[in-house]
């Protein structure tokens, strides 16, 4: 694609007729923010918004249907494209065959970016979504950081420690996961309405990169990407017109863009052949997006009493209706040629004790990767780059020297040969539901939401990675229990969950958190809003789609003299 050479007179974007910018003027922003890149994004936009628009709706409908009463099933219309065997997606492109550690993480800070890409896994998922807090400032010098990471130019001075950051000689291929289609770009507005916020993660990043990453890190192929947050094929054949259309613009051949569909709805578990079918030229498989999943059976079944989740931490891979999600994703992939990627380990690096690292490395970490290659998953996930070696160790070992198991038939989820039901899928988990667990979910869930207002979308706490998906789980999980009066242990005694003992815990859990981080640090941040925050939410009547849905107005900054002609 050809770029804009006139530059504007002024220090402000210069924007195509119909779009505007809001978000704060930066020259190396501009870089990103020229007008042809603004004019690809503004054309995804007109063409799309309306089936943007429908989908958003019919997710609203199946709600309904569900809060009625009906249960989330396959579709019948859809049974042929379900039983058909003679269709598969298409071939694997050389470049992503060996994906056994992916490494995650926020498409800024930046040293992070240079780190994952240095840190040893086959791939990068630079990520817009679950891992980064939506601030213009995020978004913007993520899509600065990928342009210098494909263009192999990527490099970061620590100033304080006297450390510079630079790409080795085999960094990992870079996957970029664009927001959920329910996030809004409020900084981008296109026909005076905020763009989508996918649209612009996705065009922007297009735009600049697509040459020089099919010259180098896709052998022909890509860019490739991550979907999150789907719940219908209709969503999935959205992003096939996107494809398209950006490939045709680009003047590359259709199918050259791979994604990898994150299957992390429960919705969306009776969809993954019909998503496979939509993107079958442009798949690059699925995976299991663990935490959103449980995030979603619980707001799936908001209205059911019957379905009440038990404490956060014994929802696991263990717990029926997850073991046969996993499988039914492999059967699934395996069948149509593709992978079938694993999840996220939460477990990041225990700093200050080594023997528990050690054990949580063996106990958690090492047995949940040798259940996923067991079962027949093609590669998972890491947070952190300390667990990379544990985690090749057993994917490699287990594989030998295969990069992958898509054509063995391999695995628990074949061996087994059974067919997972319907039954299988929305079995309740089962444990305790606790006190402890209600404090747990508030500590977690207000440290989080005070971390995003910040900046900051994926954050350490008490040795786990929490980011979006794991802030949403102790979200609903409280609301859930708040609404259904849920029977809680605390200590052998029953409670009942009220209002009045959220505010207590709430209460008693700031004070916690303040002793935790010192006062100074606790006064600084924006711990006593997200409180707010967090109860508020908790307790609603209605249950808001996504946390961060509601939060979002919170962290949009507005310049409106940002973009041209100059309006100040
Ligand atoms: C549910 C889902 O969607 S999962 C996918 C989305 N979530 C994520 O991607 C979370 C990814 N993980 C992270 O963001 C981070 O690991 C965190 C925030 C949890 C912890 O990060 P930190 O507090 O920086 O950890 P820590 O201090 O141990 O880091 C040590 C080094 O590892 C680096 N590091 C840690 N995690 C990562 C990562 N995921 N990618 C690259 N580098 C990383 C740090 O930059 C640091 O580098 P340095 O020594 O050069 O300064
Ligand atoms: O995106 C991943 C998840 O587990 O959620
Ligand atoms: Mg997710």
């Amino acid at each position: 694609m050809a770029t804009n050479a006139a530059a504007p007179p002024c220090p402000c974007y210069d924007t195509p007729e119909g779009v505007d910018i809001l978000g704060r003027y930066d020259p190396e922003f501009a870089a990103i923010l020229t007008r042809d890149a603004l004019a690809f994004v503004a054309g995804l936009q007109r063409e799309f918004r309306g089936a943007v628009r429908y989908a958003m709706e019919r997710r609203r409908e199946a709600q309904r249907r569900y809060d009625a009463g009906e249960l989330p099933r396959f579709d019948p219309a859809t049974r042929p494209v379900r039983e058909a065997g003679g269709w598969a997606c298409a071939p694997v492109p050389p470049a992503i065959a060996d994906r056994t550690v992916e490494i995650t993480g926020p498409a800024e800070p930046r040293k992070m970016v240079i780190n994952a890409l240095n840190s040893g896994a086959k791939v990068f998922m630079a990520d817009f979504e679950d891992a980064l807090s939506p601030t213009w400032e995020n978004l913007m010098r993520g899509q600065v950081n990928l342009r210098d990471a494909v263009a192999g130019t990527i490099t970061y001075r620590d100033a304080a420690r006297g450390r510079e950051y630079r790409l080795g000689d085999r960094p990992a291929t870079l996957f970029v996961r664009p927001r959920g289609w329910h996030l809004p770009e409020a900084h981008v507005l296109v026909d005076g309405e905020p763009a989508i916020g996918c649209l612009v993660d996705f065009g922007l990043y297009f735009f600049h990169s697509h040459a020089a990453f099919r010259s180098g890190q896709g052998a022909g192929f890509g860019p490739f990407f991550y979907l999150p947050k789907m719940e219908h094929s209709r969503e999935a054949r959205i992003w096939k017109g996107v494809f398209e259309r950006a490939e045709k613009e680009a003047g590359i051949g259709r199918g050259s863009i791979r994604a990898t569909v994150l299957v992390e709805t429960l919705p969306a578990v009776f969809q993954m052949e019909e998503i496979l079918h939509e993107l079958r030229d442009h798949s690059a498989g699925l995976n299991c997006g663990r935490w959103d999943y449980i995030f979603s059976y619980v707001k799936t079944f908001r209205a059911r009493p019957d379905r009440l989740l038990p404490d956060r931490a014994l929802v696991g891979m263990a717990q029926h209706f997850m073991r046969s999600y996993s499988h039914l994703l492999i059967q699934t992939c395996h069948r149509r040629g593709v992978h079938a990627m694993g999840g996220m380990a939460a477990q990041i690096p225990i700093k200050d004790d080594a023997a528990a690292n050690e054990a949580a490395l063996e106990l958690l970490v090492r047995k949940d990767k040798l259940r996923e290659v067991r079962a027949g998953h093609d590669g998972t996930w890491a947070a952190h780059p300390g667990l990379i070696p544990a985690i090749r160790e057993v994917f490699e070992g287990h594989l030998g020297g295969r990069p992958n198991q898509i054509d063995a038939a391999a695995g628990d989820a074949a061996r087994a040969g059974v067919a997972v039901t319907e039954e299988d899928l929305l079995q309740p988990p089962r444990g305790a539901r606790t006190v402890e667990g209600l404090r747990h979910n508030t500590r977690v869930g207000v440290q989080y939401v005070a971390a995003w207002l910040s900046g900051s979308g994926s954050v350490p706490l008490y040795n786990l990675m929490e980011d979006a998906a794991t802030a949403e789980i102790s979200r609903v999980q409280n609301w859930q229990w708040l609404r259904h009066g849920a029977v809680l242990d605390a200590g052998g005694v029953e409670v009942r969950a009220t209002p009045e003992l959220l505010a207590r815990v709430v209460e008693e859990e700031m004070a916690r958190v303040e002793a935790e981080v010192g006062a100074e640090r606790f006064r600084r941040g924006r711990y006593a809003e997200a409180g707010r925050i967090f109860s508020r939410q908790c307790t609603a009547p209605e249950l808001d789609d996504f946390l961060t849905l509601d939060a979002y107005n919170l962290i949009v900054v507005h310049h409106p003299g940002a973009s041209s002609p100059c309006k100040l």
